[in-house]
């Protein structure tokens, strides 16, 4: 790969002997690796193979996921480099926390932080670029997560509403990108000697307003793919020096993970317990982590402007129309009908969403507020591919089995010849994985899998 010679200059001085392997690094090939997902239970991969485990995750597998199969489009497996796993494992939060994953798209530090979370607690996922969040939507909905809240904010913004709120914080920042050059050759473009110190300033933006989201007692993860000292160890000494009630936690690193580099900061000796990830060492792209603690006895005071507002003036109630329809709904469809509590339902935009916390969030760019049960539609209601991918199949009264042939259909939009008896909504099912909606008309399954979404075989 043909790399700047600023940024070969640059790591020839801070590595010396070492600088030959890690230049070396770029030529060798990308490591691929992927995820199974624990929240769809014990449901067996159909298109991939799991034999090449990542020691330090327990869903992490060597290997490249096929996005046109059954287990990629119905949440089985999601795909992530093996460095970016060990993230989501470093904050690995608790079922029933308060979490908010700041930089969230496409959503690789989300669906790890859900696959702890076990449905339990809130999950805030929040990516600034619209067109990112919609990519997130997608793959939270995919992972089956019941407790994320979608939005797409400036982190600046959030602090009115979620003033010290949440006990994690994954700060997986935007950043130069020095650690994905293998994966991204098109990154190395953007680089320039001044590129780390302007994605600093930004860093340090987020970081302002992620300390004041961040609860007494709470944690808060700070990662990068850039080798860059700027934006790691300098970084993390900037937090160190302007919030001295954070600790660097120490965290457990096996012989291939580097410690960081104080000698690259400010020489503060905490700043070894920060992890790095070299690739001529570890088996991934480079990473750089770190843990922190907050020791503060009350949340960080909130800026001067509006307070924050009691009630909740996002979530509109459901008239009477929308209880009965959706009453009508999860009795014909849900085995357990009330398993999605009355006060934990709100409308927005003539969408039914089901919030495991509620919470405020008026005022804010909401993307989905809860996981999306399904629409309103004129005088009839529609489940959604998210109610959908969240359940398994023991929660459903109806399932059409399907084979894969029959899946490939159903995905590009066809309807499916069925001999199920029985009329009204159901899940289609290949083995246990629940694939999607469809609504049993006369031997037939009419397809309702999400346009956006439906994909052409043919076109392999
Ligand atoms: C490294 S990526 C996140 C990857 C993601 N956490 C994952 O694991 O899939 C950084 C994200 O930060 C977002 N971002 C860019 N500028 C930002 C800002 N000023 N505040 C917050 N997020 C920002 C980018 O749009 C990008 O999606």
């Amino acid at each position: 790969m043909r790399l700047p010679d600023g940024f070969k200059e640059k790591y020839q001085k801070l590595l010396g002997e070492e600088a030959q392997p890690f230049l070396a690094s770029f030529d060798q090939a990308v490591e691929k690796g992927f995820r199974v997902n624990p929240l769809k239970g014990a449901a067996k991969l159909h298109d991939h193979s799991i034999d090449q485990p990542i020691s330090y995750s327990d869903w992490g597998y060597y290997g490249k996921v096929n996005g046109k199969t059954i287990d990629h489009q119905s949440g089985l497996v999601y795909s992530q480099e093996p460095s970016a796993m060990l993230v989501g494992e470093i904050a690995h939060p608790q079922p029933g926390q308060k979490v908010l994953d700041l930089c969230a798209a496409p959503g690789g530090k989300t669906t790890y932080l859900a696959s702890f979370m076990a449905q339990e607690g809130l999950l805030v996922t929040n990516e600034i670029n619209r067109g990112r969040a919609k990519v997130l939507t997608e793959n939270v909905e995919r992972f089956g997560i019941q407790n994320a809240v979608i939005l797409n904010e400036s982190p600046d913004r959030l602090v009115k509403k979620f003033n010290g709120y949440f006990d994690l914080i994954v700060v997986d920042a935007p950043c130069s990108g020095e650690g994905m050059f293998r994966k991204d050759p098109e990154a190395v473009e953007y680089w320039s000697l001044e590129y780390p110190e302007e994605c600093a300033r930004r860093q340090r933006e987020i970081l302002k307003s992620a300390m004041q989201l961040l609860a007494p007692n709470g944690n808060l993860v700070y990662s990068t793919c850039t080798f860059a000292p700027e934006e790691d160890e300098q970084i993390i000494a900037w937090l160190l020096e302007n919030y001295p009630d954070l600790k660097m936690e120490p965290v457990a690193r096996t012989e291939n993970m580097d410690a960081g580099r104080p000698e690259w900061a400010n020489g503060n000796p905490e700043l070894a317990k920060a992890i790095r990830l070299f690739p001529h060492h570890f088996k991934g792209e480079g990473h750089f982590i770190a843990k922190l603690s907050n020791h503060a006895e009350a949340a960080t005071p909130q800026p001067k402007g509006k307070r924050k507002k009691k009630g909740r003036a996002s979530d509109i109630s459901l008239d009477r129309e929308q209880q009965r329809l959706w009453q009508d709904f999860a009795n014909q469809f849900l085995v357990n009908p009330q398993s999605f509590a009355k006060d934990h339902l709100i409308v927005h935009n003539q969408r039914l969403y089901y919030q495991t916390v509620p919470v405020d969030l008026s005022g804010l760019r909401i993307v989905k507020p809860g996981l999306e049960l399904g629409e309103f539609k004129k005088r009839r209601f529609e489940p959604s591919l998210g109610l959908l991918m969240a359940l398994r199949k023991a929660d459903i009264q109806q399932v059409v089995e399907i084979t894969p042939e029959q899946w490939q259909k159903y995905v590009h939009g066809e309807e499916i010849a069925t001999e199920a008896a029985g009329k009204g909504w159901v899940a289609l099912a290949v083995d246990d994985i629940i694939v999607g909606p469809g609504k049993l008309v006369q031997g037939k399954v009419k397809n309702f899998y999400p346009k956006g979404l439906r994909i052409n075989f043919a076109l392999k």
